[in-house]
């Protein structure tokens, strides 16, 4: 099993704020993890270093062994927590872009996706809902072939329904060799799905735990357990 993401000192500062302080964190591939704090607690930060949005302020941060440049940006999917597609453009145009762009874009798989949503590629986005925005925003980051997915809040705003059919596309549609790294409030309903969890309070890891070791040696769900270590 490689390592695809290694954190070492990361520290990130905004002004005097330290958003993340002093990281050492490695995650190896093939996993869906789930990085899961309180509200300010680092979690975008995080994803956003990953994807060059922002810069390091101090420490390392490796992808694939590379620091943040052109080539991580190739193998790197990211799903921002806010949605950026235009809303003047159709699916389609969405999908020419894509193809475009990413080499490794699969048109055929994210086509298959937006028909089992019930999207139609000619609906232009500003005419969708919210949640419908963030559906397809999902399959357009799951359509590419990459070896590490990062999305924040990718269920916060479909509903139950939905969000189970995102979370098997999820499930059914990346390499096992790839990685899924997943930021949510939504801890019970992403924890099935998930082989580790990261847990981030104040900046700082708290506790970095395989979930089968959750439930089975502390016998707890993965959600009690964060009540428990993040109770107000
Ligand atoms: N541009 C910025 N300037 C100053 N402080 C910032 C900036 N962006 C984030 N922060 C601060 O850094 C800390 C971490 O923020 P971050 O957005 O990474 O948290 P988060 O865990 O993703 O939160 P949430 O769950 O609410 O989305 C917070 O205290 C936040 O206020």
């Amino acid at each position: 099993m490689s390592t695809i993401l290694e954190c070492r000192n990361l520290t990130k500062t905004y002004g005097a704020k330290k958003a993340l302080d002093h990281i050492n964190l490695k995650l190896d591939s093939g996993k869906i993890i789930g990085l899961l704090g309180p509200n300010g607690s680092g979690k975008t930060t995080i994803l956003k270093l990953i994807n060059r949005l922002l810069t390091v302020s101090d420490g390392q941060l490796l992808i694939d062994g590379m620091e943040p440049g052109v080539k991580t940006k190739a193998i790197v999917a990211y799903l921002p927590e806010r949605t950026y597609l235009n809303p003047n453009m159709k699916i389609y145009e969405i999908l020419n872009y894509f193809s475009d762009f990413y080499e490794d874009f699969d048109r055929g798989r994210a086509e298959n996706m937006l028909q089992k949503l019930n999207l139609s590629t000619q609906a232009r986005i500003k005419t969708l809902s919210k949640g419908s925005r963030e559906k397809v925003q999902l399959v357009l980051v799951m359509s590419r072939r990459a070896k590490l997915y990062c999305l924040d809040e990718p269920i916060a705003g479909v509903d139950p329904a939905a969000r189970e059919y995102i979370l098997n596309t999820i499930l059914n549609n990346y390499d096992e060799n790839a990685t899924i790294l997943i930021s949510t409030h939504l801890i019970a309903d992403v924890e099935n799905i998930l082989d580790e969890v990261v847990f981030i309070k104040d900046g700082k890891i708290r506790m970095h735990e395989s979930v089968d070791d959750i439930r089975f040696l502390k016998q707890k769900s993965v959600d009690e357990l964060f009540r428990e270590v993040f109770q107000c």
